[in-house]
């Protein structure tokens, strides 16, 4: 980890990415959930979203979040968000952790 990050949030959910072209929602991993995280580097001032898959590590999701992404609290376990490529999808284990993850992007997207 980059020390000068700040972990805003940190929860458990499984990252997906929407197929415009099959219609549907893939997995971005195959094995099961990932950690989720929003950080904020004091150094430049930044947001961003990464998600490490819980059980290889693997990072699934990593990217900064900017002023133009859109984002949709779905259902209460599912929230997705879309910028000028793609569209994320975040099937969250808890209600609990999806209410907590959404209070800290929509207050993330107040300030960038
Ligand atoms: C205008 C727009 O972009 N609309 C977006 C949602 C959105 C609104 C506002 C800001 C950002 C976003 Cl991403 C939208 O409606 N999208 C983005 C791509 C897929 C979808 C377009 C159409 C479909 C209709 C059903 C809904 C959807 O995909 N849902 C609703 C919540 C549900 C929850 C979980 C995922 C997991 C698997 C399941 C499924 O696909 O079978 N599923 C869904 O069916 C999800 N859909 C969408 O979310």
């Amino acid at each position: 980890n980059n020390p000068k990050e700040d972990i805003l949030t940190s929860c458990k959910a499984t990252a997906m990415i929407y197929n415009d072209a099959q219609k549907k929602w893939l997995h971005c991993a195959s094995n099961g959930p990932a950690k989720i995280q929003l950080l904020f580097s004091s150094e430049t001032q930044t947001y961003r979203i990464v998600g490490r898959q819980i059980q290889d590590h693997e990072v699934v999701l990593n990217h900064s979040i900017s002023k133009g992404i859109k984002y949709n609290q779905a259902t209460p376990t599912f929230h997705q968000w879309r910028d000028q490529s793609s569209v994320y999808g975040l099937n969250f284990s808890s209600k609990l952790d999806a209410q907590e993850f959404g209070l800290t992007m929509m207050k993330i997207l107040e300030n960038v």
